[in-house]
């Protein structure tokens, strides 16, 4: 902490250089008040465009230092939020049924975005093996549940990844693993592809990375343009597979998406 007015903090992140101010709850703990970013904050994690977690050495998510004080002020402060939206839509919080929802959808808003909880270097706990080993590697059909940053709704599909190792590979779990982390977060289908792709190329730099991703998106099933078949599919194609066709083929096979 480099400064402190009346009720707001400024903090600097050590990692990124970067300052942002908290509002809200005391921590007892730690004797900070640290709470939830300001709008004013958001803009300085680019949370939008996801760079700020773009590379694994410098990724640092939102919510990865929370202490449990703060975790509670979160929850506190959103099962409130969700009171009043229930006021909002007209109904009535103090009903039975609805006693504990604000609890329930602020506790289910912190599962559905726990990928602010750990970035990328935490989930691979240095599972590189050196491995000779030139064959294409594909996880296929790994399942996803996102939600869609302009309406907070789900989107959610099935994601192939491939890639060409050059001398290291990857723990095959870490790759669902990695999926797990970009895909809890608020997302766009396309930025989320890219980030998986380029994780895997600064994990192992292999000769090249292959994502495909097929979601259907409840912002256009449910709601607005109302197209309930409706899919989406999106690909990261790096090294060898942007250049190389062959290999871009024998992926799309092999992920049976031709
Ligand atoms: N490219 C992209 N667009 C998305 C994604 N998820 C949602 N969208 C789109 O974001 C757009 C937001 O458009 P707006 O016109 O600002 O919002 P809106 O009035 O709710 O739009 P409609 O959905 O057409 O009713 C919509 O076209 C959504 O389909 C995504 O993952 N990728």
């Amino acid at each position: 902490m480099i400064s402190n007015c009346d009720c707001i903090n400024i903090t600097q992140d050590k990692k990124t250089n970067v300052f942002y101010n908290f509002n809200g709850i005391k921590n007892q703990e730690e004797n900070k008040e640290i709470l939830i970013l300001t709008e004013s904050n958001v803009d300085q994690y680019d949370l939008h465009n996801g760079n700020r977690r773009q590379n694994i050495s410098d990724d640092n998510a939102l919510r990865e230092n929370d202490t449990q004080t703060v975790h509670d002020n979160r929850l506190k402060t959103m099962t409130s939020f969700y009171k009043d939206i229930l006021i909002s839509i007209g109904e009535d919080p103090t009903r039975e049924g609805l006693l504990k929802t604000p609890k329930r959808a602020a506790e289910a808003m912190l599962f559905f975005t726990k990928g602010y909880e750990q970035c990328v270097s935490d989930v691979l706990n240095d599972a590189i093996f050196e491995e000779k080993c030139e064959n294409m590697v594909i996880v296929k059909d790994i399942d996803i549940y996102s939600l869609c940053e302009h309406h907070l709704v789900p989107f959610f599909g099935k994601v192939s990844v491939g890639y060409l190792p050059n001398a290291k590979v990857i723990g095959l779990s870490k790759i669902a693993r990695i999926v797990e982390v970009y895909s809890r977060r608020l997302q766009v289908q396309e930025r989320l592809t890219r980030q998986i792709a380029e994780a895997i190329q600064e994990a192992v730099q292999p000769r090249g990375v292959a994502v495909i991703i097929e979601c259907a998106h409840m912002c256009m099933v449910m709601r607005g343009a109302q197209k309930v078949n409706s899919r989406t599919t999106t690909s990261a194609m790096l090294g060898v597979f942007r250049d190389d066709h062959k290999s871009r083929e024998e992926f799309l096979s092999l992920a049976r998406f031709t």
